[in-house]
């Protein structure tokens, strides 16, 4: 033996220096291999995880374009007579600005193309032609059994005056809020166990609750009561630590360790970006969306949103883009768009929701030329609950343009009682009225077809549009009511349909009483939706309530056949 210690090919290892380098280079051999072996095993994966019945990526594609899936798709889409062409270009983003020029704008459709009417009912709905299948042979990719996961339940009308802003003040009318029974599941039983008490809020003068016997007692008496947060309670955080949750300061949680952003709370802007370096290390970058919520507007979006910016593969652009609405925003062309997309890191799913998109007749083939393979998400509720939601938001909308803030509970508590200054009311095509009888009947006692408060509940047409242009299996559609009485199946449902880890569990989600509604419990406890979302809404006359039923019952008929889904409200 020499003294490399080696026995062997003497002659070349008779050094240290030698026997080194040849080591060296082993490794760097070895290192390649299993590099290359590495993509190539990263590829496969994106592979399984985009390919499924209906996705259109194509093997080729996928492996040319790597990471950077949606925005390569662009160089390789141009359009035809009839078809798409997989075709080669350099000047990928630019090239599909082209598209949007030769596309009228689909505001022409809401706000009248020349006139400045809107189309009628009739117009309305034939203004684009049926899908080529017949509605019955389409069979979207949900059928939920939704009624069997142990929490749905009977809901009830409780009173809910305890808003004291703006945003929730409206109304201090009734809101349907699933029952204590139901309601309280296992796991927030456990919860509040865990929490020992949760206490009222002292301003409002309002009892104690202690236990769960109390909370239900309270509950089945309609007793309002506040939860206040503990401000002993911290959490775990690689961050310092800012402030407790319930404070009007943001805490924010680096617990996804792979995302390209802290969480904070759904009462702040959920989350907030890493620096500069920390982009960069984690391989952060901005990528048009694979997959988006596309509507309806009031239909739960912006909940979906939050719950699902949560799940540590999907990085959700916060703000609502509106790119495909808005003639402006297309002007500044697709490069622009992706720079307002939330940074996300190669393994993620890149997403936007702008519920305007199920609206607009023209979205559709406007995002099919640039997003041929995305996954499309609409989640639709009760129209006539629908409508209502969107009346007391545009009267929020037009409240505030009209610089009508601040205003006390008792002012908001009706705005009939408000006069709204010349000029303010900026949405004609709405017809917001002082109540929400005179938004909807007109004054023959006909429902006003027209109004977009009534068009936008027309949700067949809408899925029907998108139908001409992507197949079913890129479309989930989520019944927004069931949705409600509990997340977690609809969130579970949104996992299955883009491919991503098994994240959530039951324990992510628990109702909360003084909500009156599902709140988030992990990652971020006591994790709610702003006062925005759940206002009350105004009692609403019988008469008028059937007038809507009776408008809605053969498109929501046509549309439960067409999604395969049970909805409880389309009879
Ligand atoms: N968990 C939870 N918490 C609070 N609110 C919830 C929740 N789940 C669904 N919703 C319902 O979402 C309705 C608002 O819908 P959107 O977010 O789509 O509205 S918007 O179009 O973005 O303005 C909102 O409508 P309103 O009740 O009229 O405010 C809620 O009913």
């Amino acid at each position: 033996m020499d003294d490399t210690g080696s026995t062997t090919n003497k002659g070349f290892f008779r050094s240290r220096k030698r026997v080194f380098s040849f080591c060296l280079v082993v490794l760097a051999v070895s290192f390649s291999v299993i590099m290359l072996r590495g993509q190539n095993q990263t590829r496969m994966y994106k592979i399984h995880k985009w390919f499924d019945p209906g996705a259109r990526y194509e093997t080729s594609n996928v492996e040319d374009t790597g990471n950077d899936r949606a925005v390569q798709s662009l160089d390789k889409v141009s359009h035809s007579d009839g078809g798409y062409n997989m075709v080669r270009s350099d000047d990928r983003l630019d090239s599909m600005d082209d598209h949007f020029k030769a596309i009228p704008d689909p505001d022409l459709y809401l706000e009248g193309a020349s006139n400045g009417e809107a189309p009628s009912r009739e117009g309305a709905v034939n203004t684009e032609t049926e899908p080529s299948a017949p509605v019955s042979a389409l069979n979207l990719p949900i059928k939920q059994d939704l009624g069997t996961e142990g929490v749905m339940h009977d809901v009830k009308s409780v009173p809910r005056n305890k808003y004291n802003d703006l945003e929730g003040a409206l109304y201090p009318g009734t809101r349907q809020v699933p029952s204590i029974d139901g309601a309280i599941n296992t796991v927030t039983k456990l919860a509040i166990q865990r929490k020992g008490a949760l206490f009222a809020d002292s301003k409002q003068s309002m009892p104690v609750v202690e236990s769960i016997q109390d909370l239900q007692k309270m509950s089945t008496n309609r007793v309002p009561f506040r939860r206040k947060v503990s401000v002993a309670t911290r959490y775990q955080t690689t961050e310092s630590f800012i402030s407790p949750p319930g404070t009007t300061q943001a805490v924010y949680y680096d617990i996804c360790e792979r995302c390209c952003y802290r969480y904070t709370t759904i009462d702040h802007d959920i989350l907030k970006a890493l620096n500069e370096t920390e982009l960069k290390e984690r391989g952060c970058r901005q990528r048009l969306p694979d997959a988006m919520i596309f509507g309806v507007k009031k239909g739960g979006t912006t909940t979906l949103k939050n719950f699902l910016s949560y799940h540590p593969d999907i990085a959700f652009t916060q703000k609502e883009l509106k790119f495909f609405t808005s003639p402006e925003e297309r002007a500044k062309g697709m490069a622009y768009y992706r720079s307002r997309m939330i940074h996300s890191t190669p393994d993620q799913i890149s997403m936007e929701k702008t519920p305007a998109y199920s609206h607009y007749p023209k979205v559709p083939g406007m995002i099919k030329k640039v997003l041929p393979n995305i996954k499309l998400i609409i989640i639709m509720r009760d129209p006539v609950d629908r409508a209502v939601s969107d009346f007391v938001h545009m009267q929020v909308t037009i409240a505030k343009r009209c610089q009508m803030k601040p205003l006390t509970f008792t002012q908001t508590s009706m705005l009939r009682d408000i006069t709204i200054p010349e000029g303010c009311n900026y949405s004609t095509r709405y017809e917001i009225n002082h109540t929400f009888e005179e938004s909807v009947i007109d004054s023959t006692g006909r429902v006003k077809a027209d109004s977009q408060l009534i068009s936008k509940g027309i949700y067949v047409q809408e899925i029907q549009r998108y139908l001409k242009y992507f197949k079913p299996a890129q479309i989930l559609a989520i019944d927004g009511e069931t949705f409600i009485k509990d997340p977690y199946p609809a969130v579970k449902l949104v996992e299955q349909f883009l491919g991503i880890r098994d994240y959530f569990t039951r324990d992510h989600f628990y109702y909360d009483v003084q909500k009156g509604f599902f709140c988030m419990n992990k990652p971020i406890p006591q994790n709610c939706m702003s006062p925005a979302k759940g206002r009350p809404h105004p009692e609403v006359r019988e008469d008028t309530l059937q007038k809507l039923r009776d408008f809605y019952r053969p498109y929501n008929e046509k549309l439960r056949h067409l999604v395969n889904l049970d909805l409880h409200w389309s009879s």
